[in-house]
């Protein structure tokens, strides 16, 4: 079997690539779009919507909201570790998509990253969580301050430090979907509950395994590879 992804995958992709240029995500379910019972039923629905080559993401989306959560469903993989948030896979959707459930403990949240041009769908199966939104730094400013970083560095050292721009701030509750992609910035995830745990369905399309974080004062980016907590509910074990 090859592992190489054919010519239809590869348009895909590139397609819905651009499609994060335009997509701003919708607000309620659509009225034509087809009813989803269960987690199964999300599933099938969406290897459905993936099947072609022009991937509706409007339905994608109305899919993620039409879902309901019901925990005896998703219990199996919803996995914790005491000190982070953990990211628990569910469908790698024949390489199309990716589907999994992450688990926040009590003020448990992400760092500021970005989401590598995809599609990222997120929705609330329990608890209450807090985003918040910064802008995405551009790139030109950057490579400007440090053309112009040639004769007094301290100065030009202070210029090239530009903080992230805060642009929003929202609370989610049980099966809210968020949407975000690069486009429309970065953001930072947190359970403020220190008491409650919360769980999330994330679905991101393409799928990615690497994303940029983000240090807030300086707007400074590094690469950061992704990993599982668990795969279809057993737990990962990673080699030291
Ligand atoms: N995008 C993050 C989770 S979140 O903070 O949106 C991840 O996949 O780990
Ligand atoms: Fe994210």
């Amino acid at each position: 079997m090859s592992l190489s992804k054919n010519d239809t995958d590869l348009d895909q992709e590139k397609y819905l690539r651009e499609a994060t240029r335009h997509f701003y995500g919708i607000e309620k379910p659509l009225k034509y779009g087809p009813a989803i019972e269960t987690l199964n039923d999300l599933i099938q629905a969406l290897y459905v919507e993936f099947s072609t080559n022009y991937v509706n993401i409007e339905m994608v989306n109305h899919l993620m909201l039409s879902y309901k959560s019901n925990p005896k469903e998703w219990q199996k993989f919803a996995k914790f570790d005491r000190y982070k948030y953990t990211r628990n896979l569910v469908d790698t959707g024949n390489g199309k998509f990716n589907l999994m459930i992450l688990c926040w403990g009590e003020g448990h949240g992400s760092t500021i990253h970005d989401h590598s041009d995809s599609h990222c769908f997120m929705k609330m199966l329990k608890g209450e969580l807090k985003e918040i939104r910064y802008a995405m730094p551009s790139t030109r400013t950057t490579e400007s301050t440090t053309l112009a970083n040639t004769d007094d560095s301290t100065e030009n050292d202070l210029e090239r430090h530009e903080s992230l721009e805060e642009i929003g701030q929202r609370s989610m509750s049980l099966n809210d979907v968020a949407y975000i992609n690069d486009n429309l910035g970065l953001h930072r995830v947190e359970n403020p509950s220190h008491s409650d745990t919360a769980v999330s369905l994330h679905l991101y399309c393409p799928p990615f395994d690497s994303c940029s974080v983000f240090e807030k004062n300086s707007g400074q980016k590094i690469n950061c590879t992704m990993t599982f907590w668990s795969k279809y509910g057993q737990k990962v074990t990673y080699e030291k």
